[in-house]
């Protein structure tokens, strides 16, 4: 049953159940309304309260029916509102849990609202694409006004309900049972007029000049949502809110939501949305997963390292309320650390408090302690070693604890590329041993790459994946190899953004191209920011640079492949990026952010060209995107060929999460699906026949069958592999 009533003397009580959000489901609204109207009918039913099964009034309309052009003819939420409001009977909402999307525009129709604290509320559907189009743009700028309306919807903010209550959104906070409260409430109002709070007839009120603020909303809105189509679409919606009469912004708000559906973004987005969540859904070849092994409970932990890694990983942990022992080697780097964790943690309370939330660590350091003494970490259940990126002191890392620790203690290793099985090696758990990538800063970036050597046990996975989601982000399993997955694509697009100076670009080109795609950020901004000396290292260490070059190798190859050393030139010239005041780029001092382009770079470019007698020549933006992008494309076919990744979904999450892809495109593997995966194939072959030095272009085994068995859908990839090599 999606929808049951029953009655409290005079209330009736209509309740949503369909789990696991209460969503809107083309059954759920037909059962809804059937219900609604009946109750209303009812000569018993004085008042009407609407709630949520299991804790939870409503997560909106229900995603899983929204199929493309369909979106529109699946859902009659507003038919369902308008009944609700224009109800001569009180109607209450008792919102528990979450009332967002469909789910707040269903509250809305009510006549009053009334939360539990621990309720959030909000009209999330920019963040899949869409805007709110059962009412929400036209009913919430009635209520709370236009300013606060349209932050919220363009935005998709998940309002707490304490917030709620400040802004008007809901009429009473409760500590105990909402719906109990809900009723009580219906009692009360019996009898009373409603027309005040039928907000469809209510005026938008406004003391600001609406065309301003409209235009200024659209101009910030599309620089901070560069590309994406849905949050200019929420202003247009919300403007329509004070221009037409209600039941023509409702017309509006259909209008723009079909229009939206042919730009492809919300099936995008929707995909990404399905695939974070299909992530924390790990599977093993040998059926061990995230529904049959369970995850060990971890109470202490500890991080040994405090460098930037290790203080936002303390941060992260810190947050969720986790004990941590922080560990360094010398009292300078620990009241360094210290300092630093101290800092990170008041910005994150400060942020917690302007949602009015409370922290335990808002006047202190919650449960952090900081030592120098490894002795003090042997209790602990999981210890996350965070040390720079160096195998030997790593290694020597883990043979001292793997002494020190209980037994059955976890021993993780952040790392963002190195070898799981030889760090494991050394310890006396190898199954308990695995890696944990965090993202920089690891306190803000929700991505987690979770490492599973060959000895990784499925407890130590799952445990893992379990305190990943614990911390707030977004946990992706992957196979061990040199990079993982999202590093390992990275490679040959920096690589080819290298190729393409000496053939012609500067770098603001190739970053312009970048972003106007809708990266974060172009390749050369990115290492500006990351250090360019990060790279030259690793080079140093493969011996691609430096004195471990055989003498006589050509300045731009290695191995017989194409090599650009062009970083590495701007590195002997102690050009390491925006820490330096230059790099690609220069900056207007040292550690600045303000990037601009160089003329000594163009100049240096062209003596280079000349030098190596390379003819340039123009380069337009497409050119740019496909030639790094479909490297890096090909290099997730041959991550899945490899088994290295679970699905082309994983890598996508990984791309939208931690890599700056914009989500509206879906992620790298649903961007060549949509692209077509021939024009992809076509493109590398033909450039990999052109530059047979380059290997990164040569079309990957899979990309090839999927081409010639007719490119079936993305969920179909894996198929077509069996279980050929899974590293997982
Ligand atoms: C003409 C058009 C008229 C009206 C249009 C209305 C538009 C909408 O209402 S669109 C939907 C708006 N709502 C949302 O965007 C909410 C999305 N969901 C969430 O933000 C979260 O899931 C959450 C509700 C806050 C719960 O978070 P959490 O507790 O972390 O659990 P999850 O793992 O995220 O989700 C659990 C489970 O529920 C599925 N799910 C969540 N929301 C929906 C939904 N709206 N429709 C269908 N399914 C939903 C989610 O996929 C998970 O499913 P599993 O099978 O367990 O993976």
């Amino acid at each position: 049953m999606e929808v049951t009533r029953y009655q409290s003397h005079a209330v009736s009580v209509i309740e949503i159940n369909h789990p696991p959000v209460n969503a809107l489901s083309s059954l759920v609204c037909q059962a809804l309304f059937k219900e609604f109207v009946e109750a209303s009918k009812d000569p018993s039913v004085e008042a009407i309260v609407l709630c949520g099964a299991n804790g939870k009034f409503c997560a909106g309309a229900d995603i899983r029916e929204f199929k493309s052009t369909s979106l529109m003819k699946t859902i009659s939420i507003e038919d369902i509102n308008g009944n609700i409001e224009s109800c001569k009977k009180p109607v209450v909402a008792a919102i528990e849990g979450v009332a967002l999307g469909g789910g707040l525009e269903l509250a809305l129709s009510c006549h009053y609202r009334v939360a539990h604290i621990k309720a959030i509320v909000g009209l999330p559907e920019v963040l899949i694409g869409i805007l709110p189009a059962a009412g929400g743009t036209q009913r919430l700028p009635r209520l709370i006004g236009i300013p606060a309306a349209l932050d919220m919807i363009v935005r998709g903010r998940h309002v707490p309900a304490t917030e709620a209550f400040q802004l008007g959104i809901v009429d009473q906070v409760v500590q105990t049972n909402a719906i109990d409260a809900a009723v009580h409430l219906a009692r009360e109002i019996i009898g009373k007029p409603l027309d005040n709070r039928r907000l469809s007839t209510l005026p938008v009120q406004y003391n600001i000049n609406i065309e301003d603020f409209f235009d200024n909303a659209l101009k910030k809105a599309k620089i901070q949502f560069f590309g994406a189509q849905a949050p200019l679409a929420c202003i247009e919606a919300v403007k329509a809110s004070v221009e037409l009469p209600f039941y023509q912004g409702l017309k509006k708000e259909q209008e723009l939501i079909a229009s939206l559906v042919t730009t492809g973004q919300p099936q995008a987005q929707q995909y990404a949305f399905f695939s974070e969540r299909n992530a924390g859904k790990w599977t093993l070849p040998s059926g061990e997963g995230w529904d049959n092994v369970s995850p060990k409970i971890i109470k202490t932990t500890a991080v040994i390292g405090l460098g930037t890694m290790g203080r936002g990983i303390v941060t992260s942990l810190s947050k969720a309320n986790i004990s941590v022992i922080a560990l360094e080697q010398d009292e300078k780097q620990l009241n360094q650390g210290k300092k630093a964790v101290i800092s990170l943690l008041e910005k994150e309370a400060e942020k917690l408090n302007k949602q009015g939330k409370s922290s335990s660590f808002a006047n202190g350091l919650g449960p952090v302690h900081f030592t120098l003494d490894f002795g003090e970490i042997r209790n602990v259940d999981l210890v996350i070693e965070a040390v720079y990126e160096n195998m030997g002191l790593k290694k020597k890392i883990f043979q001292k604890i793997s002494k020190i620790l209980k037994p059955d203690a976890f021993l993780c290793t952040n790392t963002s590329g190195l070898d799981i099985d030889e760090i494991a090696s050394v310890t006396n758990r190898p199954q308990n041993v695995i890696g944990m990538h965090f993202f920089s800063p690891a306190n803000i970036m929700r991505l987690l790459e979770v490492v599973r050597g060959c000895y990784t046990s499925p407890i130590t996975i799952a445990t893992t994946m379990s305190l990943g989601k614990t911390l707030g982000k977004v946990a992706v399993l992957v196979g061990n190899c040199p990079l993982f997955v999202g590093n390992r694509m990275l490679l040959p697009y920096v690589e080819q953004a290298g190729y393409l100076l000496e053939d012609g670009c500067n770098p603001e080109d190739v970053d312009n191209a970048l972003e106007h795609f809708g990266f974060a950020m172009g390749p050369f901004c990115m290492m500006d920011l990351a250090g360019l000396d990060v790279g030259w290292r690793s080079r140093m260490e493969k011996g691609l640079t430096g004195d471990r070059v055989p003498t006589g190798t050509p300045a731009r190859q290695r191995q017989g492949n194409r090599y650009c050393p062009i970083a590495d030139m701007l590195c002997e010239l102690g050009r390491f990026g925006q820490k330096a005041g230059m790099g690609w780029y220069k900056y207007e001092k040292l550690g600045g952010r303000k990037a601009s382009p160089d003329p000594w770079i163009r100049d240096f470019l062209e003596k280079y060209r000349n030098t190596h007698q390379i003819k340039s020549h123009v380069i337009n933006s497409e050119e740019i995107i496909q030639r790094c992008l479909y490297v890096l494309i090909n290099a997730g076919f041959k991550i899945l060929e490899d088994g290295i990744a679970t699905s082309p979904e994983d890598i996508d999450v990984i791309y939208n999460n931690g890599y700056g892809w914009p989500k509206y495109r879906g992620g790298p593997m649903y961007y060549a699906a949509t692209t077509g995966l021939a024009k992809v194939y076509e493109t590398l072959d033909r450039n990999y026949k052109a530059n047979p030095d380059i290997p990164s272009m040569k079309p990957t085994f899979l990309l090839r069958k999927l081409v010639a068995v007719g490119e079936p859908p993305l969920k179909e990839w894996k198929t077509q592999l069996g279980n050929l090599n899974n590293k997982l």
